[in-house]
Parts: C-alpha cells; sequence; structure tokens
C-alpha cells in the first residue's frame, strides 16, 4: 500500500526497514516482498509520481522534471573552483522512484571492465560482469520501440532481457541525424568504429542508444517495481513525503534498527526493522543521514555537534561524477527540436498525439536545455600516446573502457532560444574522471542541504579529457557526409585559451554522483560497506544505492544502480534465509 503520509502507517516494527524509495530501494523492496512472510516498509522523502507528472512520463519532457520543481531536492554545489567558481544545480529526485522518475533515460550497463575492476577491489567475484549477468536480465524488459520499426540493425536483441521488470527500448523515432551519425562510422571508422551494441559489455565505438521507455512512457523504478501488482502486496508499505531524519543506535551498541523520521505534523517519529534497516537515499541522502546518525569522521561531527557512534572518515568522500559540456552548430535542416520549440500550436500537436498513441517525436529523450541525449552515443578512449599519460596511469578501468563519451542531439540544448537558426548539439563527457570530491554537513544547519562538492574537471587529467572529447566531436563533423549539412558554429571557439576559457565557463554535471560510501574489502581498512554491503562496523544496516560503488562507471549510472540492488536484493535474501 502507498501512503500519502505516515498518520495511516499501522504497524511500528517491519522485518525490513528501506529508507529512499528510489532507484535501489524500489528493486530492494519488490524482492523481498516476493516473500509473503517478509514485512517491508519503504519511507521516501519524496512526492508522489503520479501527479502533475506529465514532466516525469514523457520522454521528451525529461529536462523539465528538474530543477526548481517539487520532483527535486533543488541542491547546489559548493563554487567549482576548476569552473571559475560557478556553482550548479545538483538534481536529485524527490519523488517515488527517485531519480529514474527524473533522469534523462539512457540505459548503460558499462563496459565488462568496470565491474571486473569492483570484483578484483573488494574480492568479492560476485560484482564480476560474468556473474552479475543474471542480475542485469533480472531487470530487464526490452520492447518494442513506440513506431514499432525493426531494430535487428541498431541493437542485438538477444543480449537483453525479455522477461525482466523495467521496461526498455531502442529510439522510438528517427532523426535527420541518424543517417549521418551511422554515415560517419563508415566513414571515419579507426576513430567512430560503429558498435551494434554497446551494452555488450564491449561498448567503445559509436552505437544507437538504448533507453528506459516502455510503450512510448519512460519506466522508472516507480512505475516497473512497484507497479500496482507490486505496490498491493500486503506485506509491503511506502509511506511518501516523509523525511528520515537519522538511524538511533540501540542502547549504546553500533545496532542501528531504529529509524527516525519526520512526521507531517512535524514531530519525530520512530519505527523498528526486525532484520535490518537498508539505506536506498542515494549519494547524496544517504551518507547525510549516516553522519547525523554520529556515523562519519569524528572530528568532523564534533564539529556539527553530532555525537560520534561509529567514527569512518571515508563517509561522504570519494564523491565522483561526469562533467559534461555541449558544442552546437547551425544546420541546414529545419526539422530539429526548435521547429516545435517555436510553434506552439506544432508542440501542442506534438503533445496530443503523444497522449493518444505515445509516439511521434516526443518518444524521443530529446532535451530541450542544457544536456542533450539524443538517438546516438559514443564511448571512445584517448589515444594511447597521449601526453598526459605521462603523468598518470590510464585511469580507466580497462584497455576496452571509455575515458570520454559524445552524445548526438538534433537542436540546440541551450535555455534561450535564438529567435532564428536550427542547430545540432555533441556534448562530450568524462567518463572515467580521477577528481573526487565529497559530501559534507553544514554546519550552521546539519540537516538542511548538505555541502555538496563534486570537484568537477578537478584534475589535469580531467581537464585534458575533456578538451580531447570537445575537439573529438568537431572531429566527428569533418566527414564529409555533413559537408551539406553543418553550416557553421555557433560559437568561434579557436585559440587553446578559448576553447579551454569555454570548457571552464560552460562545463556542469550530468547527474552521476557515486562513490560516498564505498564498497570496498572486508580488510581494506577505509571505505563504507563490505562487499555484501553491511555498513563496516555497524550491526543491522545496509546500504543499496549508487553511494556504495568504489568507481564511477563509464555509464550513464541508473542502469549499475539497478544491477546493484538486484544481486544485493539476493545477498540480503541469502542472509535471512528468505
Ligand atoms: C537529472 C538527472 C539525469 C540523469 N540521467 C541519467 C540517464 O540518462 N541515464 C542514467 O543511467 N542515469 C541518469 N541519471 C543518474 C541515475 O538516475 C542515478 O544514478 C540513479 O537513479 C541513482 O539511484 P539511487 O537509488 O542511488 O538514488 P535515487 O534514485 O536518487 O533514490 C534516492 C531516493 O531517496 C530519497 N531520499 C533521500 N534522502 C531521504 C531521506 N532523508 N528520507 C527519505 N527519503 C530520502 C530520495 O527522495 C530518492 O527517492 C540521471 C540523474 C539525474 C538526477
Amino acid at each position: 500500500t502507498i501512503h500519502d503520509n505516515s498518520s495511516t502507517l499501522t504497524e511500528t516494527e517491519y522485518d525490513f526497514v528501506i529508507v529512499g524509495g528510489g532507484t535501489a530501494g524500489l528493486v530492494v523492496a519488490n524482492r523481498l516482498t516476493e516473500n509473503p512472510d517478509i514485512s517491508v516498509l519503504v519511507i521516501e522523502g519524496g512526492v508522489t509520481n503520479t501527479k502533475d507528472a506529465l514532466n516525469i512520463q514523457v520522454p521528451f519532457f525529461c529536462t523539465r522534471a528538474t530543477p526548481d520543481t517539487p520532483f527535486d531536492w533543488n541542491y547546489t554545489t559548493t563554487p567549482q573552483q576548476a569552473l571559475l567558481n560557478r556553482t550548479i544545480p545538483y538534481r536529485r529526485g524527490h519523488v517515488l522512484g527517485g531519480s529514474s522518475s527524473t533522469n534523462f533515460l539512457a540505459y548503460n550497463r558499462g563496459p565488462a571492465d568496470d565491474w571486473n575492476r569492483i570484483a578484483n577491489f573488494t574480492g568479492d567475484q560476485g560484482w564480476s560482469w560474468d556473474e552479475l549477468q543474471p542480475y542485469i536480465l533480472r531487470n530487464e524488459i526490452l520492447t518494442p520501440p513506440a513506431d514499432k520499426h525493426d531494430f535487428s540493425n541498431q541493437i542485438i536483441a538477444s543480449i537483453h532481457g525479455s522477461s525482466g521488470v523495467n521496461g526498455d527500448s531502442p529510439p522510438g523515432y528517427p532523426t535527420s541525424l541518424d543517417d549521418r551519425v551511422i554515415r560517419t562510422t563508415q566513414e571515419l571508422t579507426d576513430d567512430f568504429p560503429f558498435n551494434h551494441d554497446m551494452n555488450s559489455g564491449y561498448h567503445l565505438g559509436i552505437g544507437w542508444q538504448v533507453s528506459t521507455v516502455r510503450n512510448g512512457s519512460r519506466s522508472s523504478a516507480a512505475t516497473s517495481y512497484l507497479a500496482t501488482e507490486y505496490a498491493n502486496r500486503p506485506n509491503l508499505d511506502v509511506v511518501l513525503n516523509t523525511r528520515v531524519t537519522r538511524l538511533l543506535a540501540e542502547n549504546s551498541s553500533t545496532t542501528f534498527k531504529t529509524v527516525q523520521f519526520q512526521s507531517e505534523s512535524d514531530n519525530q517519529e520512530e519505527i523498528t526493522a526486525r532484520k535490518e534497516v537498508i539505506l536506498s537515499a542515494g549519494s547524496i541522502g544517504t551518507v547525510q543521514v549516516l553522519m547525523l546518525s554520529g556515523i562519519g569522521d569524528s572530528e568532523s561531527l564534533a564539529s556539527w555537534g553530532i555525537n560520534t557512534v561509529l567514527d569512518n572518515p571515508s563517509v561522504g568522500q570519494n564523491l565522483t561524477d561526469h562533467p559534461i559540456i555541449g558544442q552546437s552548430w547551425f544546420v541546414n535542416n529545419t526539422e530539429t527540436w526548435e521547429k516545435a520549440a517555436r510553434n506552439a500550436t506544432l508542440a501542442a500537436e506534438q503533445l496530443e498525439e503523444w497522449q493518444t498513441t505515445r509516439t511521434g517525436p516526443l518518444r524521443l529523450t530529446y532535451l530541450f536545455y542544457l544536456d542533450a541525449l539524443g538517438n546516438h552515443q559514443g564511448w571512445l578512449r584517448l589515444p594511447d600516446n597521449s601526453s598526459i599519460f605521462e603523468q598518470i596511469a590510464d585511469p580507466a578501468s580497462g584497455p576496452n573502457s571509455a575515458h570520454y563519451e559524445l552524445i548526438f542531439a538534433n537542436g540546440l540544448n541551450f535555455a534561450t532560444l535564438p529567435p532564428t537558426g536550427n542547430f545540432m548539439t555533441i556534448s562530450s563527457v568524462v567518463v572515467a574522471p580521477t577528481s573526487r570530491g565529497s559530501v559534507l554537513l553544514n554546519a550552521s544547519d546539519p540537516s538542511g542541504d548538505p555541502i555538496i562538492n563534486p570537484n568537477l574537471l578537478g584534475s589535469d587529467f580531467d581537464m585534458f579529457t575533456m578538451r580531447a572529447a570537445l575537439l573529438s566531436a568537431r572531429h566527428f563533423l569533418t566527414a564529409p557526409v555533413w559537408n551539406d549539412y553543418v553550416l557553421s558554429p555557433m560559437f568561434n571557439v579557436t585559440t587553446d585559451e578559448e576553447v579551454e576559457t569555454y570548457i571552464r565557463n560552460n562545463t556542469r554535471t550530468i547527474f552521476h554522483p557515486i562513490g560516498t560510501a564505498a564498497m570496498t574489502s572486508v580488510d581494506a581498512g577505509y571505505g563504507v560497506v563490505n562487499p555484501d554491503l553491511k555498513v563496516k562496523g555497524a550491526e543491522g544496516l545496509r546500504i543499496v544505492d549508487a553511494s556504495i560503488l568504489p568507481f564511477i562507471p563509464a555509464a550513464h549510472t541508473q542502469v549499475p544502480v539497478y544491477i546493484v540492488a538486484e544481486r544485493a536484493s539476493d545477498i540480503i535474501k541469502g542472509t535471512w534465509g528468505i
């Protein structure tokens, strides 16, 4: 049952209490309640995903779901040193389904070596690519694209899940870029080879993007893992609009089975887990709850007026994220996003088409501004002889893992659309960054917004790679097939100095924070959780969300989180024999 607030909850104890009804939390809730004898409560701070939710449901409207909406926590970063001290909105889903309800829908499993590195680093081969295959398939149900076209030359259906929970599909509507992107992989094959399916474990090259879209609408953890048939389970309660404030340790021990939350009337109430509390509040929320509960670096906790229950300096450190920048060009084509963006009647017709048939351009994960996704992605490496490798060892997880990504979009992705002109945009993303940031509490208001510093482009490698990725996007457009299409760059950014200034002025985040409660081997001496995701030094407490990833995948992060949550559910079932 889904409750709007805690006043309608009748139980005060559940077998498991899950903090955060987001991407990971709803997977675990679903899997644990497959056993009718096990009771689960999910406590979600955000709002329902079904009211006023067009911006969540329509794939094309994904950039409107956040920021500055009730669906977002509306965080802001600290001034980013490498970005001329700019602060950046740091979007996080504040809604059932968490960030899977507000993200930009790209489906990426990451390269095999990303998972193998985690397995080797943690000493648990269960995290290896091969051993994770059943969990990858358990998550996914590949569905036909909205326009029902034959997609056999776009992705390899046989490597995708066909009986999982979370729907995805290849692009549902063709764009005028599609043929040209594919022709480029023929004209510049050495630099931009075609990859028939980037989710095979080998992701290098340019390929067709899969998105978490089912029947033309967003598929989120809320629409899939908490579909009506699951939400109706008598052993599952989900309470919305209820923020967890901290966990309480049992009489001066380090057993954390009681969750304190803020009720609608603003009282602090408590609920207890008979077996375990599972923190799934995401890379920001999870470590904030840990620190408010006295789990963290003791000196920092003292400075915030919080008694230390479990000293662990790793909590909130190791924040890793993907920086992104876009470049746009004027193009010789009127079939771009600008067409509907400048024509309210057409936009209304397209919305009507989506509402009646779930097809048409709105099916696309087109973004009206900021970061753009389109029908293709590319995963690419710096040349082996790049000068930066004289300074640092290759930070990618292996020789088949990308350093950067290109994303191709059929329009302009800036907030203010000029009155004339049609555009295309290629976004460049550093996907193997070496800079690390942190999430800390705010000394003047520890339970208010945390201090988030993703430290974007905070290393020489990241800056070097961003520059190379930006130039790579330009190189892509030197293929002859673009000659009659690309008219001129939107901005004249030519000299080394201009490129650097452009990067520092325009880089943002693609919202993939991970690593703040990192998983390490049992005897590592640092890190926050063990390979079974139990919090080091604590009893009754596990973490299942993006925060446990020790390294950032060279991938958009929702599918890695789904994979972690599927395996975690099995680990938890194993612990309790359920
Ligand atoms: C704007 C945006 C675009 C993105 N685009 C993509 C993309 O295209 N493809 C992709 O793969 N990934 C994308 N991502 C990243 C991906 O969505 C996330 O990595 C993933 O969803 C994180 O899952 P999670 O379970 O760790 O956290 P979340 O899904 O964010 O879940 C955390 C949940 O906990 C709740 N919560 C937090 N604190 C508390 C508290 N104290 N009490 C109660 N509840 C709490 C939150 O409200 C939220 O529901 C994007 C993310 C964003 C924000």
